[in-house]
Parts: C-alpha cells; sequence; structure tokens
C-alpha cells in the first residue's frame, strides 16, 4: 500500500512513513494510491465482532508491510482498552429511524480518541523500532489538543507541542491540555483563531530547515492515520444497523472534514452509505461551498460549539482531490488561491462530483441551543453543541429511506456552560475527571509569529 500527496509532488511513501511524515512535502496530504474494496460478505462478517476485531479487518489493508498482523492487533489493543464502553462506539437510538453513535467514551470524551489512541500506540511502536525521535506539533480548537496530550504523554521519543486559541476553548478543553505534568508535554495558547494555529503548523511544515532539525510530525487529521481510524465506526455502526444488505446515510458535525471524509473512504470501499450530510455551526464554509460553488472565507465567529470555529478546512483537499478526478495540479492551484486570495471557484464538474456523495446544512446558534433542549426534553438524552449542530441537520433531511446515524462528537460535560444554558442541568464530569478544576495548569502564551514559535520549540524540546 502506498500514499500520495493530493499536490502531486512529493514523494510517495508507505503507511508507517506517510503516518511519521504528516504532511507532504508539497504542502499537499497524503492519501492511498487505491483504496481497498471489502466485498459485501467481508463486511457482513464484521457483524458480532468486538470493535477491536473490526479495526483489524477495516484498517489491516491500509497498513502494507508497516507493521505485521501481530504488532497491529496488539497495538489496536492497547488503543482501546481504556475506553469507558464495552460496545467503544455504541449507538443508541434518538428517534424514529434516528440514531446517535456515540463516540465520547474515549480518555478524553471526544471522538478524537479513536485517532489519536490508537497512533500513540503506532507512533510508539514505530519510534522503538528505529530509535528516532520526533517533535509532534499540532493545532487544536480543543479536542485534537487534549486528545494528542493524553495519548502521548509520558512517551520517551516524543515532544508534544499543542497550539489553541487563547479564550476560544472551553474551560473543561483548556484544563485537559494544561494540567497534565509530563515534561514532554507543552500547551501554547496563542493569540488568534483555530485557523492561525493551523495556518502556523502548515507554516513549520513547509520550512524544511525547521521540519528536519526538529524532526517534525503531525497529529492533526492532515495525518492520513488519523482519518484512517475513523474509518472503522462508520461500518461498525452501519452494520449493526443491517449494512451491507440494507444502505444507512450519516450526518457528521463537520469543521476539518475529517471525519466525514472517513465516512467517505468507508464509502469507496463498499459501505452501503446513500449520504454524507456535512453539519456546519455558523463557521458554514462548506455549506456554502456546496450550496454555491465558492469556497470563501470570512474569518471565524465564536460559537457554542467551538470545535467546529473553523474556515480553512484541512481534509476539503482531499476531497476536492477525489472531485476533480485526482489532478494534483488542479488541487494545488485552488490551495495557492486559497492562501493568496482567501478563496476558490470550485469547477461544475467537481461540484456535481462532491454533491454526489455530500449534501450539506447549517445550524445557527439559537437552533443549536434548541435542538440540545428539544433532545433533552423528548428523550432524556444531554447531547453536546456540536452533536446539536448534527442533530439538527439531520432532523431537515427527507424522512424515510435509509436509517439515519448522527455522530455525537463529543461528551456535553466538555460543554457545561452550553448545554446548561438550554437544558438548565450541568452534566457533570466522569469521576475519573472530577478533580479537573483543582489541577494547577501550566501553558505559555505565544504570538502569533511563526518565529517566535519555532524558537520557543527548540528551546523547549528535549535535544
Ligand atoms: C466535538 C467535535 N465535533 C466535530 C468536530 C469536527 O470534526 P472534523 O474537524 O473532523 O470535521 C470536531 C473537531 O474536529 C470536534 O472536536
Ligand atoms: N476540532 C478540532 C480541530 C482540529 O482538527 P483535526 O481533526 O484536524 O485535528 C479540534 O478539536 O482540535
Amino acid at each position: 500500500m502506498r500514499y500520495v500527496s493530493t499536490r502531486g509532488q512529493a514523494p510517495v511513501l508507505s503507511f508507517e512513513e506517510a503516518m511519521l511524515t504528516g504532511l507532504a512535502r508539497d504542502g499537499g496530504l497524503y492519501v492511498p494510491e487505491t483504496v481497498p474494496a471489502m466485498a459485501p460478505g467481508d463486511i457482513a462478517g464484521l457483524a458480532g465482532l468486538s470493535y477491536e476485531d473490526a479495526a483489524f479487518r477495516v484498517m489491516r489493508p491500509f497498513i502494507g508491510e508497516s507493521f505485521t498482523d501481530a504488532e497491529f492487533e496488539a497495538i489496536i489493543a492497547r488503543a482501546y482498552a481504556g475506553f469507558g464502553h464495552a460496545a467503544r462506539a455504541p449507538l443508541v437510538q434518538l428517534g424514529s429511524n434516528h440514531f446517535l453513535l456515540e463516540l465520547f467514551h474515549g480518555p478524553t470524551l471526544a471522538f478524537k480518541d479513536f485517532a489519536m489512541q490508537l497512533i500513540g500506540q503506532l507512533f510508539q511502536t514505530a519510534l522503538e523500532r528505529t530509535g528516532n525521535r520526533v517533535t509532534i506539533v499540532g493545532a487544536t480548537s480543543g479536542d485534537t489538543g487534549s486528545a494528542a496530550i493524553e495519548a502521548f504523554r509520558g512517551l520517551d521519543n516524543v515532544d508534544v507541542f499543542i497550539l489553541f486559541p487563547e479564550g476560544r476553548v472551553s474551560e473543561v478543553q483548556r484544563r485537559q491540555m494544561t494540567t497534565p505534568g509530563e515534561a514532554n508535554v507543552h500547551a501554547l495558547a496563542l493569540k488568534g483563531d483555530f485557523d492561525d494555529c493551523q495556518a502556523r503548523v502548515k507554516d513549520m511544515f513547509n520550512d524544511f530547515a525547521f521540519r528536519d532539525a526538529v524532526g517534525l510530525s503531525a497529529v492533526n487529521s492532515i495525518n492520513w492515520a488519523r482519518v484512517l481510524a475513523q474509518v472503522v465506526y462508520y461500518f461498525t455502526s452501519a452494520v449493526s444497523l443491517g449494512a451491507p444488505h440494507r444502505a444507512v446515510r450519516f450526518t457528521v458535525p463537520t469543521g476539518n472534514f475529517g471525519d466525514i471524509f472517513a465516512g467517505y473512504i468507508a464509502r469507496r470501499m463498499g459501505l452501503p452509505i446513500e449520504r454524507l450530510v456535512i453539519a456546519t455551526n455558523q463557521n458554514d464554509i462548506l455549506h456554502r461551498a456546496l450550496a454555491g460553488g465558492a469556497y470563501q472565507t470570512q474569518g471565524v465567529t465564536p460559537s457554542i460549539s467551538p470545535s467546529m470555529d473553523i474556515q480553512v478546512s484541512s481534509n476539503f483537499e482531499r476531497a476536492l482531490f477525489e472531485a476533480y478526478g485526482r489532478d494534483g495540479a488542479a488541487v494545488a492551484q485552488q490551495m495557492q488561491a486559497l492562501k493568496e486570495e482567501g478563496g476558490f471557484a470550485i469547477s461544475q464538474g467537481a461540484l456535481e462530483a462532491l454533491r454526489e456523495t455530500y449534501t450539506s446544512g447549517r445550524a445557527s446558534e439559537e437552533e443549536t441551543r434548541a435542538t440540545i433542549r428539544a433532545a433533552h426534553a423528548a428523550t432524556g438524552q444531554t447531547i453536546c453543541p456540536h452533536t446539536a449542530v448534527g442533530v439538527k441537520v439531520a432532523g431537515e433531511q427527507p424522512l424515510g429511506g435509509a436509517p439515519m446515524i448522527t455522530l455525537a462528537t463529543a461528551h456535553p460535560a466538555k460543554f457545561p456552560d452550553a448545554v446548561e444554558a438550554a437544558t438548565g442541568t450541568r452534566p457533570p464530569l466522569p469521576i475519573r475527571m472530577a478533580d479537573l478544576y483543582e489541577r494547577s495548569e501550566r501553558v505559555t502564551a505565544v504570538e502569533n509569529d511563526l518565529s517566535a514559535i519555532e524558537a520557543l520549540i527548540k528551546e523547549r524540546r528535549a535535544a
């Protein structure tokens, strides 16, 4: 299995190389050269398996020779052992023909744990083998950062630096990043928004001298391994509702497009997904792009679903690559226009290709609050604001037909203020985190300045 860049100019790599490389050297994102198909019989064979066994079968073809079967099995077992639910990703019914896929039973209470716990183990195995050391630099709007810190804290061969937008993550998210005491973990509060954090991370990857000097690695969903791990729960949930004999639909609260792109990969592998519905908050660039064909940034407006306060949606590049028939030059041109002019027009052919797979919708702040309130009143279930964006948009899709699965991407206790404002009830943190508010914090404020951030990383990382 080989991986190619969405911009067509970077070296072709193995799974392990692509994972450790993160962003391709031409600025693009790695994708598999071909997407392996899963026969209907093999999909049906996932029924009744543990999450771990299903994960092995779904991901194995993408790994190639990078890890042996025994290594990969052991890695998967360790990755999901700390989850607080035996099913790992349980499916619960929300309404008639509408299900919630609960992805928040991992250690940091968001869907990011599914991939981050796995790649923590993959990195550790690969780095122990070579004795190499890497510097992971990540950007977060709240959940990636806490999941990365949890997965990599205390590891010998890794330093982790996480940039988050100061004042724009929830208090629980911030504390999850600033309270771990391990010396290899560094939380950096940047004066700016998430797009600034993500842009500085990409700048560091494009600064080859810095990149090579520190052994830069990525754990944002620019890293293919992140996307791959998220493909698994599309299979497990669809199979539990009757796939491959019955088609399903998914609604995905979307920001950086990594989670929904994992759904696209599942569909390409043969899972009968009738529709992938993009649900955005008021930062609705993806919805506007799908509706009108213009991908145009407008600046980020803070919302009560802060993890989706994103305008430059990284993985949309992977979707464009497919929509343009894998034309790396066309993608590179559009990404250049995004950088220089703040937007680009999607060609009619690519737009039609996108619309064959994706539908989109948005939820305003008031609609998000109303959805949290209504779900609580009707079913007693408390949902987080990101999940509420998904539930609202799912509710606008045609009724009947294939069952709708909305991804419940975070635990409501990560966003207690928004949930309490909507329902009148403050969701408690799980017992194991009950002292989060008493733990002392360690954080460094940084300006939105590439050289200053690079200098800080060079100084703080273990030599
Ligand atoms: C809770 C939550 N929901 C949804 C999203 C959006 O996911 P993606 O960026 O993969 O589109 C994020 C952030 O990524 C998140 O943290
Ligand atoms: N919502 C994310 C933003 C980063 O997304 P990623 O999937 O590319 O890591 C977050 O919570 O940090």
